[in-house]
């Protein structure tokens, strides 16, 4: 489904990714760990062209290239992501920001936009929030509400970016529960980044380690785990993997 290939990025003189190359296959959850800065957000930007990439890159998404297309166009091809911090439209309802993530994307008229919208918002388990402002929603809500926004432009390659950030462990259960029902049921294929490794490992079917923006590992979550490379770059030079793990 997607096929990236020597993909580089400089930041004046920090090289903050490093011919990076993977490939998802369709219906695939993948996650993609490494520590601060190690270059994962800045993976997302390049894919869904916030950023460009250093000259030389191949990305191709469903047979076409996506070099030098704008995130709307990236958008409209069939890849939503959601952001580290979430960025809801303030002012709008929370109706209102489903559907507009669905404005660019689709050619549906408004009604039935808002028809799927409240579908959606029922799905992530937001129903009878429509018509609040989105400011009340708590930290927690605004999570699920940017995964029903992303949702909302019909992906079929979903980039999450640390969604279990800041939520307490019920609300992680909880969202693990949506990315697993929305993968099966919309047979979409996602790629997670994610710092909490219990989540994430229970979650993903295989594991692409990113260390001072290079790939140091890519493998099934238990194998990664063991990895010592990774056990150093992510988890620390002494650590005992499976420890280590749990503790995070
Ligand atoms: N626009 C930018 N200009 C300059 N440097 C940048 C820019 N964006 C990212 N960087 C740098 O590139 C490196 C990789 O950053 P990136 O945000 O991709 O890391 P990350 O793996 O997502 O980290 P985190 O887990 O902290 O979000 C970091 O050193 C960061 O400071």
């Amino acid at each position: 489904m997607l096929e990236v290939a020597n993909l580089n990025k400089h930041f004046g003189g920090l090289h903050a990714l490093r011919d990076f190359a993977c490939t998802v296959q369709r219906g695939e959850i993948v996650g993609i760990l490494g520590p601060n800065g190690a270059g994962k957000t800045t993976l997302y930007n390049l894919l869904t062209g916030f950023i460009p990439p250093d000259p030389g890159a191949r990305i191709v998404f469903e047979g076409h290239s996506l070099l030098r297309l704008p995130p709307h166009r990236i958008a409209a091809r069939g890849i939503s992501r959601t952001f580290q911090l979430c960025r809801p439209f303030t002012g709008l309802t929370v109706l209102e920001n489903v559907v507009v993530g669905a404005l660019g994307a689709q050619r549906e008229p408004r009604a039935d936009l808002r028809a799927r919208g409240r579908e959606l918002l029922q799905r992530v388990g937001l129903a009878g929030r429509e018509d609040v402002p989105v400011d009340v929603l708590s930290y927690g809500d605004q999570r699920r509400l940017e995964i029903a926004r992303a949702l909302a432009a019909r992906p079929r390659l979903l980039l999450l970016d640390e969604p279990f950030a800041g939520l307490g462990s019920g609300e992680m259960a909880e969202l693990s529960a949506l990315i697993r029902q929305v993968h099966a049921q919309e047979g979409l294929t996602v790629v997670l980044i994610e710092h909490k490794l219990r989540e994430f490992m229970s979650l993903v079917q295989r594991v692409v380690a990113l260390d001072f923006g290079a790939v140091i590992a890519q493998g099934a979550p238990e194998e990664i785990v063991r990895n010592p490379a990774v056990i150093e770059a992510y988890i620390g030079r002494d650590a005992h993997a499976p420890e280590a793990a749990h503790a995070a």
